[in-house]
């Protein structure tokens, strides 16, 4: 599923045009109308309504779904909250077709009669603003969210919660906090920052029938389970152990064995075929009784040779002296074999980050945002807010695969692609998971073509899997990053069943 920027949105309809002579009004009809019945799922006969209606084309969307949900026979109020002179264009035809159809609506003179309707009402429909709102909100849009905000109604939001910008970039505003947010087309970039993805509440998205094959591609998608099942590569029944990858995890140390132990555990279970370790020779013994598929090299003060393996995890648990940093400037110029760099070696890296831009073979970095924010010398709360541009413009300056972890994780290549993952819970934020993920990305790069799929895939095992452990015996209060090492095997086998119930299916 693709992810827009409000320009992109507005780009799509102008295909629509130009290709399928499809117009703005059609498309209304049908973004009211799918809203409309996406929305019933929320809504009951006895329910009382309240339909908010604003200016531009989202007010538009609003009076096709006051139309609709009078005509099926819910009990609607609809408020337009301008002047009648604001209502314009396809927004305006459509309120015709309203008026035209019989139905009433009421014009917004005080907010206290909206108070008192509000205040009978049980569940409030949000299509004031959408893509179309720039800067902070004015009246009266900010008066009437402020009210909304505070009553005790199901909050429904058309597209887009009024208030939230479509895109990164903005953190300064206010906007109505829907319980759940109907999108049309496809999700927009504030869908998943931090800061504004509270607003949406739960969310899902409606077709509207725009000519897809045709649209522009703007190569941001959202990266989902069915996704991974179209992609993740098939074990073959005459493989053997080097087919699916020979790995290396370099890091570890006395006090922090457990990482290299949980990164070559997650490797195996995600299908690598042979995993080696290489770490302080001091730490062996406390990491080999967690692991005993994997083997060890000697780590000692050399900086390992890789040539040999089909790729290598580096930095989990490594500390952070000199000398390791020097490793990994090492590892970067000269090694031939894809490299991932996680924790430590992020930390480490910052020295040589232009060492990347040499490399030929893949890297791929997985910071969370403070890591990021130390690669980039950039603040977090800058990172946050614009994270798209922020991974774009680093995978791009430095040709690096960029994994920037977080409740929505942006996966990004070299050239500027962007995957988006939003498995997981909160239940992944302990030590230990992102040693559990490089371990699964290792594994993942080792046995596919496609960097981007191998990527976006591991991130989703992973949430996936966290997801599945707390629907039934965790909690995300006690589950560990082990714990998802452990239920791998559950996903796997969730993966392949799905795949041989549909195989059944054909003749
Ligand atoms: N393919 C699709 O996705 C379709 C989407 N549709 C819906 O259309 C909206 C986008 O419509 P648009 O008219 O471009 O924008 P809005 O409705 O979101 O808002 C326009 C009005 O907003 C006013 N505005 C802007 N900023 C503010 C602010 N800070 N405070 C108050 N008011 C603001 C603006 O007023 P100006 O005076 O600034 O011009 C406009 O009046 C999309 O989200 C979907 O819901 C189509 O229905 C079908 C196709
Ligand atoms: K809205």
């Amino acid at each position: 599923m693709d992810i827009v920027t409000a320009q992109e949105m507005y780009e799509r309809d102008q295909t629509a045009l130009e290709v399928a002579g499809l117009e703005g009004k059609w498309l209304m009809e049908n973004a009211g109308r799918a809203v409309t019945y996406d929305l019933l799922a929320h809504i009951h006969k006895e329910h009382r309504i309240v339909v908010l209606i604003g200016a531009g084309n989202n007010g538009g969307d609003g009076f096709v779904i006051a139309r609709t949900l009078l005509n099926l026979g819910y009990d609607v109020e609809a408020w337009q909250v301008v002047p009648d002179a604001k209502i314009t264009g396809d927004a305006e035809a459509h309120k015709r077709i309203f008026q035209a159809s019989g139905h009433p609506y009421r014009r917004l003179k005080s907010l206290e009669d909206l108070n008192t309707s509000l205040c009978r009402a049980d569940v409030c429909i949000d299509a004031m603003l959408g893509i179309g709102v720039k800067g902070r909100l004015r009246e009266p849009y900010a008066d009437i969210v402020r009210l909304c905000n505070e009553k005790a109604v199901m909050r429904l939001a058309v597209d887009l919660p009024t208030g939230v910008p479509a895109d990164e970039g903005e953190k300064d505003f206010e906007a109505f906090e829907a319980h759940y947010t109907s999108i049309i087309e496809a999700p927009k970039l504030s869908l998943f920052l931090q800061h504004a993805q509270p607003f949406y509440g739960k969310w899902s998205v409606v077709e509207i029938g725009l000519p897809v094959k045709q649209l522009p591609d703007h190569r941001r998608r959202l990266w989902e389970i069915a996704d991974v099942k179209k992609t993740l590569t098939n074990r073959d029944a005459y493989s053997h152990k080097g087919s699916h990858g020979k790995g290396l995890v370099i890091g570890g140390s006395r006090q922090m064995p457990g990482s290299v132990a949980m990164t070559a555990r997650a490797a195996l279970r995600s299908g690598a075929g042979l995993i080696a370790i290489s770490t302080d020779p001091g730490a062996i013994s406390s990491i080999s009784p967690f692991i005993q598929e994997a083997t060890f090299v000697e780590g000692g003060g050399q900086v390992p040779d890789v040539s040999g393996y089909d790729g290598v995890a580096v930095g989990m648990g490594m500390g952070r002296e000199s000398l390791r940093g020097e490793w990994i400037e090492r590892l970067v110029c000269e090694s031939k074999t894809p490299l991932l760099i996680d924790a430590d070696g992020l930390y480490l890296l910052k020295n040589s980050l232009d060492a990347l831009k040499q490399r030929e073979i893949p890297t791929v970095l997985t910071p969370h945002p403070g890591e990021f924010a130390h690669l980039t010398g950039l603040s977090i709360g800058e990172i946050l807010q614009s994270p798209f541009s922020h991974s774009k413009d680093f995978a791009e300056r430095y040709g690096v695969y960029l994994v920037l972890k977080g409740p929505s994780t942006i996966i990004t290549g070299p050239d500027g692609e962007q995957r988006v993952d939003v498995s997981g819970n909160s239940g992944l934020a302990k030590g230990g998971s992102g040693d559990v993920l490089s371990g699964i990305l290792l594994s993942m790069m080792m046995q596919t073509d496609c960097l981007m799929d191998a990527l976006s895939n591991g991130c989703v095992l992973h949430g996936f899997t966290a997801d599945l452990l707390v629907q039934d015996g965790h909690s995300k209060v006690d589950l560990l990053a082990s714990d998802v090492i452990e239920g791998l095997s559950r996903t796997f086998r969730t993966l392949s069943s799905s795949s041989i119930s549909l195989r059944s299916l054909c003749p």
